[in-house]
């Protein structure tokens, strides 16, 4: 029987899936490696951590399968997006650490880009916003920063790569210098549309284009493993960036598709067909895994404290002990009481865009319990999705008719109902959780013909539970009314900041 591997690369750990045929998990592997912060909105990973956590997981995967690697069909790379590496093409020695998408050092970058007048080209091609979160400031902090090299990278002498590049040049002992769409639209230096590196871009930021990767469709055979890491080689066939990875394993292949990602933060994508849309609200577009000659494209929304409020609440607040304890806790009361817990300890992302909003929990009164605090905790991870969905909506690229979830929290049914009362369409939880790595099996499984097309991975698509919506669309309107107050109390100290408009 055929087996596909998936590689999911995360922030905070690295993991390995082995799927049957069908879409099931066989074995799975998960090792945590080191976050380095060494200055404040600095955070870096050692690259060569990263491969090796990456590595040893997949032998993991492998040995608890009980499969033999020549019995693997393919094996796809999913990866977090946007983190930065450079490295030597001759030794293959990284030049430094890898700079994290959650890095901040770049602002003042970033600050002096939009100064020189160039957002508008960023986001006509590229489908971005200028932000330290995307690649393209991050390599030209390198280029200025590490000594040497500048001067090595227009000798031709160094590659970059977002982590999947990383881990092809590993696995194909230095052999292939590629990356997928996907990625490639992370970097800022990407045109969407013609699927090109953008020349202009390059020159802005002074980034010799000999650095770059080739570019390939997400579905793509790229080459073996070298047969020293599995025992024999294993064919690369499918690359993408988690999030869109996941957009394709919740087989999300059409026009108004939506899926929510509720991890740390909760990334939501919605396919938009074969066109890319414009946001006039706040959010972000990019390229989405396609396995014809179109290219496919989505909409996205980053919410940056998800999950992460719950584990403040057991590391902080030491409420819970654990964090599938929330929703004992949260559920002994009828609801939160009142209070409102505008999470935003890290500011505000998508569609609100305010980096200095500081975190807020409102409307406490005397009988107010850690109980109600925790459900106003779930809640908030629920009305922060529905503003992005919101905006997705006034888009008004299409209507969207359901919302498949997957990652940690969507565990929660507590906080999976509220959001299914508050957007008032269905929120559809899938059997296999793992989309992420399940996108990046089927987009392999695709590439080497083990799938014949994506109706057929539909058709595989088995759900766990649909939550329906329980509530009048009246009182979801107050509720998200109630939200919004709360919102505009945590922006306070960031306006007061800014002084008088
Ligand atoms: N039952 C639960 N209810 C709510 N949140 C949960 C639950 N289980 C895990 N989480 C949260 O989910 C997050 C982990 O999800 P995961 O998808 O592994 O995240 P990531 O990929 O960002 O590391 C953590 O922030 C954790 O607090
Ligand atoms: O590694 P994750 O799951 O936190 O995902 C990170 C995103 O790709 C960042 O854009």
């Amino acid at each position: 029987m055929p087996y596909l591997m998936a590689l999911d690369q995360g922030t905070s750990s690295s993991r390995a899936v082995i799927f049957n045929e069908r879409g099931e998990i066989v074995s799975s592997a998960q090792r945590e490696f080191t976050q380095h912060f060494p200055q404040p909105g600095w955070v870096e990973h050692n690259p060569q951590e990263i491969w090796q956590s990456q590595l040893q997981t997949c032998r993991e995967a492998i040995a608890r399968a009980g499969v033999r690697t020549t019995d693997i069909a393919a094996l796809g790379i999913t990866n977090q997006r946007e983190t930065t590496l450079l490295w030597d093409r001759k030794t293959g020695e990284p030049v430094f650490n890898a700079i994290v998408w959650q890095d901040r050092r770049t602002e003042v970058l970033c600050d002096a880009l939009r100064e020189a007048g160039l957002e508008a080209a960023v986001s006509s091609k590229t489908g971005l916003v200028i932000d330290p979160y995307f690649s393209a400031t991050k390599v030209r902090w390198l280029l200025d920063q590490i000594p040497g090299v500048r001067q090595r990278a227009e000798r031709g002498e160094l590659a970059f790569g977002t982590v999947d590049s990383w881990l092809v040049w590993k696995l194909t002992g230095g052999r292939l210098h590629v990356t997928d769409v996907t990625n490639a639209s992370r970097t800022m230096l990407f045109n969407i549309h013609t699927r090109t590196w953008d020349d202009e871009l390059l020159a802005a930021l002074g980034i010799p284009a000999s650095l770059l990767p080739d570019v390939f469709p997400s579905s793509h055979i790229h080459g073996v493993t070298e047969p020293e890491w599995f025992g024999a080689p294993v064919r690369i066939a499918g690359i993408a960036g988690d999030q869109q990875a996941a957009l394709f394993g919740q087989a999300c292949f059409t026009r108004g598709q939506a899926k929510n990602t509720y991890g740390t933060g909760c990334f939501i994508l919605m396919h938009t067909g074969e066109s890319a849309a414009v946001s006039q609200n706040g959010l972000i577009s990019t390229a989405a895994c396609s396995v014809g000659a179109a290219p496919h494209y989505a909409l996205e929304g980053s919410v940056f404290i998800g999950g992460a409020v719950v584990q403040w609440l057991r590391d902080g607040l030491k409420a819970i002990s654990s964090s599938s304890d929330i929703e004992s806790l949260a559920f002994s009361v009828p609801d939160a009481g009142g209070v409102v817990f505008v999470p935003s300890f890290t500011g505000l992302g998508a569609p609100y865009w305010v980096p200095t909003a500081q975190g807020a929990i409102v409307g406490l009164s005397r009988g107010t319990t850690v109980a109600h605090v925790a459900r106003a905790a779930l809640e908030s991870i629920a009305f922060q999705s529905t503003s992005v969905l919101a905006a997705m909506q006034r888009d008004a690229v299409s209507p969207i008719g359901e919302l498949r979830v997957d990652g940690g929290a969507a565990a929660n049914n507590l906080l999976l109902q509220f959001q299914a009362d508050l957007l008032g369409i269905p929120v559809v939880r899938p059997k296999v959780i793992e989309s992420t790595a399940l996108g990046a099996a089927y987009l392999a499984g695709l590439a080497v013909g083990l799938f014949g097309s994506e109706a057929e991975l539909d058709a595989q698509r088995q759900v766990d539970r649909t939550f329906v919506p329980s509530i009048s669309r009246d009182e979801a309107a107050q509720r998200m009314a109630q939200w919004e107050v709360a919102v505009e109390q945590a922006m306070l100290p960031a306006r007061r900041a800014a002084g008088p408009a």
